[in-house]
């Protein structure tokens, strides 16, 4: 394609959604980046519109499309908030286009994963279920504190979102976790007890625990609590603003287009 303007090329999917939306305002206002395309899943009423008029605004000469490979072709990359199926189907399209792909969904289970680390292969993918700097470094934080504490100190991870959110434990929640288990030296997969109900019987010593709370217009909340006789520690990360996900984002749609081929995160684009 050629353009004047050599600043990467940009497609939104999921563009309608709460981070699309958030992600086009940002692009659009960016000197850094271009908006090339905006698409949404077949049958929405946004397709063949003008994005911006869709969005309630000035025309922004974009029209928002089913056709994600077209949408791709002309592309450096894709920023992907929308949901497992149809992560899967982009990491394919945009690997075809070699274009990097940031995800942020997530939701995302072994065989979506997989699908995923195939497509890797042939172009840059930045996952990550959270994209901010602060959660990012909480990671590192939980990381160290897990691995100076023995299992007398449970870990228990709280998280709390908005009413609309279809997945838990949040895809933080699980980036936390891991990040506990690594410290602690233990797989979590083999540690990870969520959705208690009923009798349970006592906690397991060494489990990490996970319960989600599911409410209003909560952007995002995490604690990571550890918790031992006699005392806690909590460390907290409040999102009250979905732009901080949506600038990691671009972030990494900018910094992936200096990468080889592979499958990366935002401890990676962030430096951390
Ligand atoms: N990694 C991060 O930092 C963050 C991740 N998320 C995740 O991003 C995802 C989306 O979140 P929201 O924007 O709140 O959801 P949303 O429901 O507001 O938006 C999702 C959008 O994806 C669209 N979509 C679904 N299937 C599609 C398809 N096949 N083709 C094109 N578009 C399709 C929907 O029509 C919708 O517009 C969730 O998995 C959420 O957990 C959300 C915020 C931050
Ligand atoms: O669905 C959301 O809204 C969010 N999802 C991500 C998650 O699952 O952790 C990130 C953020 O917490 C908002």
């Amino acid at each position: 394609m050629s353009d004047t303007n050599d600043t990467p090329g940009i497609v939104v999917t999921g563009t309608s959604g709460r981070m699309g939306q958030m992600l086009v305002r940002l692009i659009l206002a960016s000197d850094r980046a271009r908006l090339v395309g905006a698409v949404e899943r077949p049958g929405h009423a946004w397709i063949g519109r003008d994005l911006g008029e869709a969005m309630g605004g000035a025309p922004v000469g974009v029209t928002v499309t089913d056709d994600a490979l077209a949408a791709f072709a002309r592309a450096q990359a894709v920023i992907d908030f929308t949901a497992p199926a149809a992560t899967v189907e982009f990491a394919a399209l945009a690997a075809q286009a070699r274009a990097v792909h940031v995800i942020g969904t997530t939701g995302l289970e072994a065989e979506h994963l997989a699908k995923i680390k195939a497509a890797s292969r042939h172009a840059v993918i930045v996952r990550a279920g959270n994209m901010s700097l602060g959660v990012n470094l909480l990671t590192r934080i939980t990381r160290q504190v897990a691995q100076a504490l023995d299992a007398d100190w449970d870990i228990e991870i709280v998280e709390a979102h908005h009413r609309m959110k279809v997945d838990a434990p949040s895809g933080t929640a699980l980036m936390l976790g891991e990040a506990a288990a690594e410290g602690r030296g233990i797989a979590l997969a083999d540690h990870r007890d969520s959705g208690r109900d009923g009798i349970t019987g006592a906690r397991e010593r060494g489990d990490i625990g996970f319960s989600a709370i599911r409410g209003g217009d909560v952007v995002g909340e995490h604690d990571v609590i550890f918790a031992a006789d006699g005392e806690r520690i909590v460390l907290r990360h409040i999102a009250t603003d979905r732009a901080i996900f949506a600038r990691g984002a671009l972030r990494a749609a900018l910094w992936g287009q200096d990468q080889k081929p592979g499958e990366y995160d935002m401890i990676d684009v962030l430096g951390l």
